[in-house]
C-alpha cells in the first residue's frame, strides 16, 4: 500500500485537483497536504513566464545546454559468446634429488578452467556493454607443476545483466559432450574400445616429455585414453538448451558453463611395467555457448508520446538523466532509462510501498521512448523498432503536449498505433504457427544440443550419420510479451505552464472519465483492455512542477496490482 508522508509540490490546476488524488489516499491525509501546501491560495504555475523571465535555477538541468547531454547508449538485445576456461595440461616430471638421479614420476595435474556465471542485478538498465564486448572468455587453468603441484584454477567470468533479461541458447559447442557422444556411438560397433585406443598417439590429447624424440613415441605404447571428464560443478549447469527468465534480482549468480577439467599428470600412468611414463594428458577444452540476451522488462514505466511532446524533459525532471532535449522532432533516437529514487534525500522513504517480492520499493525506472508518429506500425518514422520497447514496460504513461492542439486527439493517435501494432503481432504469430505446422523438424545429432560439428557442415564419423549443412543456427522465436492494451496506463499532460491550456486539460479529463466508465470504445480498438481508474496528471516538466505525482501514481498502480 502506498502512503505519502510530507507535502506534495504546489499543484497546477487547483480546480481539478480533487479528482486526481493518488489511488487509495485517505481524505484526512489529503486535507493535511492541502493545508501544508497552502493549497487554496497558491497556483503553482504562472502561465506566461516562459518567454520573458529568465528560467529558474532548476532549469539548468531541465532546459540544458548541449554540453549537458549524455550520449545514449542502449541495447535491449544482444548475442554473446561465452567461453568457459579450458583445463591446464598435466605435468610430466620426475623426482630428482641428491643421490636420486631418476626418481619416480611427480607431475601435478592441470588446473580447471574458469567458470562462467550470470547474475541479474539492480542498477543495470541496458545490455549495451555486453553487446559491445560480444565475446567473454573465462581464464584457462594453469598447467601442473613438478613436485606434484596442481595447476591454478582459471579466473571466472561473471556476466551481470539487468533484471528482466531473458537468456536463450543459440549455439553450443561442448567438446567433452561431443567426445562422449562419439564414444557412445562407437561403443556399439567396437566393444573393445580400450584395445583400439591402446598404442595410439593423439596429438590433441597427450603431452610428451620435452626431450622425447619423434622416433620414441612413434613406437611407444600409450595406455587407453582416460574417459572425457567433467567437473562436478557441471552438474549444476542449467539443462540444454538454456532458457532463463531473470525477472528478479539475484543474491547469488547462476552457473552457465563450468570450466573444463585439467589434464592428468604423469603419476596417473605409472604401471608395473612402466615406472617412468614420459607422457601426461592435456586439459579438456572449455565449452562455448552463444546466448541470445533480450530485455523483457525495460523499465517500470514507459513514456509514450508524439515527437516533441516533452518526454525527455520530463525524464530529466524526474531523475538525474541527461537525455538530449530539443524543440524538434526525433531528438531522442534511443530509449533513455532514468531511475527515480523514492526517498527524501535523507535516506528515508517518501512512500511506504513494497514490491511483488515483499521488499521495500526504493526506486522506479522510467524509459523515455522515441516519439511515435501516425502509421508507426507500418514502420514509418523510427518504425516498429521502438514500438517493441513499449511492450517491455509494466505501466504506460502517455505524454501529451497541452500546447500542441487537442490532447485527446494525440492520445487517440497514440493508442491507435499501439492497437494496430498489437493486431500486426497477432497476425505474425498466426502466420508463424501455420508455417511451423507445415515443417518437419529434424535434429542432426539426435539431441536438443545444437553442436558446432553440425554447423561446420557434412561432418560424419560413421556412414549412417548424415548431417545437413545448415546455413546457421536456428532463429529463435520472438519472446511473448503482454500486449500494451492490457497494461495499466495513465496520461501525463505536459507543458501546463503554457497559457490557456486549462480548457484542453478539462477536455482530456472529461474524455478519460467517459472512457473509464466504458461509455466510449477504447481508442486502441482492442477488446480485453486494462480496466482501471484513469487519470491525467498536469505537469510542467521544464519547471519541474507537478512531476512527483507521476511516481506517486505509478507506485499506487503497482500496489493495486500486487
Ligand atoms: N513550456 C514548456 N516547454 C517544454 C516542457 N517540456 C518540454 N518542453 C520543451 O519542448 C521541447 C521538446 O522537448 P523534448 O523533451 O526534447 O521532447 P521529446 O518528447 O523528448 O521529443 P522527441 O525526443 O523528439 O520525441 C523542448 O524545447 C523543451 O524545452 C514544458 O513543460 N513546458
Ligand atoms: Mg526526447
Amino acid at each position: 500500500m502506498c502512503r505519502i508522508p510530507g507535502t506534495l509540490m504546489p499543484f497546477l490546476y487547483p480546480c481539478l485537483e480533487a479528482s486526481y488524488l493518488p489511488l487509495r489516499r485517505s481524505r484526512k491525509s489529503f486535507s493535511a497536504i492541502r493545508k501544508n501546501a497552502g493549497f487554496q491560495s497558491t497556483v503553482a504555475i504562472s502561465h506566461d513566464r516562459t518567454a520573458t523571465e529568465p528560467p529558474p535555477s532548476i532549469s539548468s538541468h531541465l532546459d540544458p545546454p548541449p554540453e549537458d547531454y549524455a550520449r545514449t547508449v542502449f541495447a535491449d538485445k544482444c548475442t554473446v559468446t561465452l567461453h568457459a576456461g579450458s583445463g591446464g595440461h598435466g605435468c610430466i616430471s620426475f623426482l630428482r634429488e641428491k643421490y636420486i638421479a631418476a626418481g619416480p614420476a611427480n607431475g601435478g595435474d592441470g588446473g580447471s578452467g574458469g567458470n562462467v556465471y550470470i547474475q541479474a542485478v539492480r542498477g543495470e538498465t541496458s545490455l549495451h556493454k555486453l553487446a559491445r564486448r560480444g565475446i567473454l572468455k573465462a581464464g584457462r587453468g594453469k598447467n601442473g607443476q613438478g613436485k606434484s603441484q596442481g595447476g591454478q584454477r582459471g579466473d571466472d567470468v561473471l556476466v551481470q545483466v539487468p533484471i528482466g533479461t531473458v537468456v536463450r541458447e543459440v549455439l553450443r559447442h561442448d567438446p567433452v559432450a561431443e567426445e562422449e557422444e562419439r564414444l557412445r556411438l562407437e561403443r556399439g560397433k567396437v566393444q573393445a574400445t580400450e584395445g583400439e585406443t591402446r598404442g595410439q598417439f593423439r596429438r590433441d590429447k597427450w603431452m610428451l616429455y620435452p626431450s622425447t624424440l619423434p622416433s620414441e613415441y612413434a613406437n611407444a605404447e600409450f595406455p587407453p585414453l582416460p574417459k572425457p571428464r567433467k567437473s562436478n560443478l557441471a552438474l549444476s549447469q542449467p539443462a540444454a538448451p538454456i532458457f532463463l527468465d531473470l525477472s528478479k534480482p539475484m543474491d547469488r549468480p547462476i552457473l552457465l558453463a563450468a570450466g573444463a577439467v585439467g589434464g592428468l599428470g604423469n603419476p596417473h600412468f605409472v604401471t608395473r611395467d612402466l615406472a617412468r611414463p614420459k607422457f601426461a594428458t592435456k586439459g579438456e577444452i572449455g565449452m562455448t555457448l552463444t546466448l541470445d540476451l533480450e530485455l523483457k522488462l525495460l523499465a517500470d514505466v514507459a513514456f509514450v508520446g508524439l515527437p516533441n511532446a516533452g518526454k525527455s524533459t520530463l525524464l530529466r525532471a524526474l531523475s538525474r538523466s541527461r537525455a538530449r532535449v530539443g524543440s524538434w522532432a526525433f531528438t531522442t533516437l534511443q530509449p533513455n532509462i532514468g531511475t527515480v529514487v523514492l526517498d527524501d534525500s535523507h535516506g528515508r522513504p517518501k512512500m511506504q510501498s513494497t514490491d511483488a517480492n515483499g521488499e521495500p520499493r526504493t526506486q522506479i525506472s522510467i524509459a523515455d521512448i522515441p516519439g511515435l508518429i501516425q502509421d508507426a506500425h507500418l514502420d514509418r518514422g523510427l518504425g516498429l523498432g521502438f514500438l517493441r520497447h513499449i511492450e517491455r514496460a509494466r505501466v504506460l504513461a502517455f505524454v501529451v503536449d497541452l500546447s500542441a492542439g487537442d490532447p485527446v486527439e494525440a492520445l487517440k493517435t497514440l493508442w491507435h498505433e499501439l492497437g494496430e501494432f498489437e493486431n500486426l503481432k497477432g497476425r505474425e504469430l498466426n502466420e508463424q504457427t501455420e508455417h511451423a505446422v507445415g515443417l518437419v523438424h529434424w535434429t542432426a545429432l539426435g539431441g536438443s544440443v545444437w553442436s558446432a560439428a553440425a554447423q561446420e557442415g557434412a561432418v560424419s564419423s560413421g556412414d549412417e550419420r548424415i548431417i545437413i549443412n545448415p546455413s546457421g543456427p536456428p532463429a529463435l522465436p520472438a519472446l511473448e510479451m503482454p500486449p500494451p492494451s492490457t497494461k495499466p496506463w495513465f496520461v501525463v499532460a505536459t507543458k501546463a505552464d503554457v497559457a490557456d491550456t486549462q480548457e484542453r486539460f478539462r477536455n482530456l479529463h472529461a474524455y478519460l472519465d467517459v472512457l473509464s466508465k466504458g461509455l466510449t470504445p477504447h481508442p486502441s480498438g482492442r477488446r480485453h483492455c486494462w480496466k482501471g481508474r484513469l487519470c491525467a496528471i498536469p505537469v510542467s516538466a521544464i519547471k519541474g512542477e507537478g512531476v512527483d505525482r507521476i511516481s506517486e501514481w505509478t507506485v499506487g498502480l503497482f500496489d493495486e496490482r500486487s
